[in-house]
């Protein structure tokens, strides 16, 4: 179980939440290993995920399944695992004829399946003499705008008139209440595919005041922009301007990409950076599948971890189309990497 420090993000200035992430991955030993996808896994345990829900449709129809998969990152050597909450959101579940109550307890359940798997991790562990990785944290997940739209909005971030910042602010409002009010230990706003979103999510933060660590990750198609074609420099000097960030970095996004992404975000930010890339694969948001085989297999993911180290990322995992079997590569890789920066704890 994690620790708070007293004031959580509220108390200690300007980089509190900042600090908060740093604190982590010095008790982590100077880096974090993140799960990889949790659809992916869901669908490799048998879901069929082909509905406007996607993951979020197996916290009704088989929370078990989330619980296991959860489960098989912690024992590939997770530090953090995401809840299934990408793209569970109230609008999406009413329409599924849900009433807004058994929405928000659906919001809330993403984020008790995943503190149940740790717990059951820990119970599993506890009489154990080999150490177990540590910290172990639940990031809640928070999709993009694009994700609810279910038509691979997420990779291109054209809202069309419906992106104003007012609008996507009361789209994430109370969504971003319930998660937060559910007790995780961070807030992961993930695969954020434009700027307008991620100013949406600084002010979200600072009006809903949330006091737990956020992390804003972006993902892009060129290794130089975000999936709009905004700068991912001024995406990430967004996050960086807001307190309650506490990581900035890049997900769902080639492994090729990542090497020139991290040197970007790090001339706006001294933020900890996360990065966790898809196999490199296409989606076709239609029939729901990935496709074409230019994917990156379990061993050449592991190949580039090293040099993301080296560049700086200290939380590293994966998104789309990685297993417990990289989660488990890169963990190892990891523990084998000597190189760890010192990192100032604020
Ligand atoms: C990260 S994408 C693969 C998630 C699924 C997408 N929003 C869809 O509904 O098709
Ligand atoms: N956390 C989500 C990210 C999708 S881009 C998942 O792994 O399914
Ligand atoms: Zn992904």
């Amino acid at each position: 179980m994690v620790e708070k420090s007293a004031g959580g993000v509220e108390e200690g200035g300007s980089a509190a939440a900042a600090a908060e992430v740093r604190r982590w991955v010095e008790a982590g030993g100077g880096r974090l290993v993140m799960d990889g996808g949790l659809a992916t896994e869901l669908e490799a345990n048998g879901a069929d995920l082909n509905d406007p829900l996607w993951s979020a449709k197996c916290l009704f129809s088989s929370p078990h399944l989330i619980r296991k998969v959860h489960l098989d990152y912690l024992e590939a050597g997770a530090n953090i695992i995401i809840t299934a909450s990408y793209q569970a959101t109230i609008q999406g579940f009413e329409s599924k004829g849900f009433s807004k109550e058994r929405s928000e307890d659906l919001l809330k359940k993403s984020v008790e399946i995943a503190c149940e798997a740790r717990e059951m991790f820990l119970k599993e562990h506890s009489d154990q003499s080999t150490p177990m990785q540590h910290p172990i944290l639940v990031a809640a997940s928070v999709g993009s705008y694009g994700a609810y739209l279910a038509d691979g909005s997420e990779y291109s971030g054209d809202y069309g008139e419906a992106g104003t910042l007012e609008f996507l602010k009361d789209f994430h409002r109370r969504r971003l209440e319930v998660l937060a009010e559910a007790g995780p230990d961070l807030i992961a706003f993930e695969t954020i595919p434009n700027k307008l979103e991620a100013q949406a999510y600084v002010e979200l933060l600072e009006e809903c005041n949330i006091n737990i660590p956020a992390w804003f990750s972006f993902n892009s198609k060129d290794g130089v922009h975000v999936v709009s074609g905004d700068s991912l420099i001024e995406c990430a000097t967004i996050a960086n301007g807001c307190a309650k960030v506490g990581a900035v970095g890049i997900n769902c996004t080639p492994p090729r990409f990542i090497h020139g992404l991290i040197l970007s975000i790090q001339k706006v930010t001294d933020k900890p950076i996360l990065i966790y890339p898809n196999s490199g694969e296409r989606y076709d948001a239609e029939k729901k599948v990935w496709v074409e085989s230019t994917g990156v297999s379990d061993g050449d993911f592991v190949s580039y971890v090293n040099e993301w180290c080296k560049d700086g990322a200290v939380l590293i995992g994966g998104c789309c189309r990685t297993t417990p079997n990289t989660i488990r590569a890169i963990s190892r890789s990891l523990n084998q990497c000597h190189s760890a920066p010192q990192l100032s704890v604020a």
